[in-house]
């Protein structure tokens, strides 16, 4: 089995894993506000402040086509979405408190995975 094809099974194994945290983040109640883009329309200024807008089906379509060489590429993605939400919303906001919770929960599952 040459190079590539153990690179091709590793990261087909850490994408299946990628997917079943993403899975996981979608199901959870706090994800609402974070499952689709943000419409501009809605929320006017937000293009403004947030200069990498990402969402979780995004990030599903990304990981779908392959796009993430390595399980840190994914990471940095769904950090992103937190870091968005932070920027743009008070902590102590419906929003702000979702997207602080689902960063916990993401956390806490991330950990899990690189442990095992
Ligand atoms: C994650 C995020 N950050 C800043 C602004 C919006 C959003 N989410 C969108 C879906 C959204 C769009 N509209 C509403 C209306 C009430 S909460 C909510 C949420």
């Amino acid at each position: 089995k040459d190079e590539g094809d153990k690179d091709k099974k590793k990261k087909r194994k850490h994408t299946a894993a990628c997917r079943e945290i993403l899975r996981k983040l979608q199901a959870h109640e706090m994800a609402t506000w974070f499952l689709f883009p943000v419409d501009p329309k809605v929320v006017p200024n937000y293009r403004k402040v947030i200069k990498k807008p990402i969402d979780f089906s995004t990030i599903e379509n990304r990981l779908k086509k392959g796009r993430y060489k390595t399980a840190e590429g994914f990471m940095n993605e769904i950090l992103m979405v937190f870091d968005n939400c932070r920027l743009f919303n008070e902590d102590d906001s419906p929003i702000g408190r979702a997207g602080h919770a689902l960063r916990s929960y993401f956390d806490e599952r991330w950990a899990e995975l690189v442990r095992d």
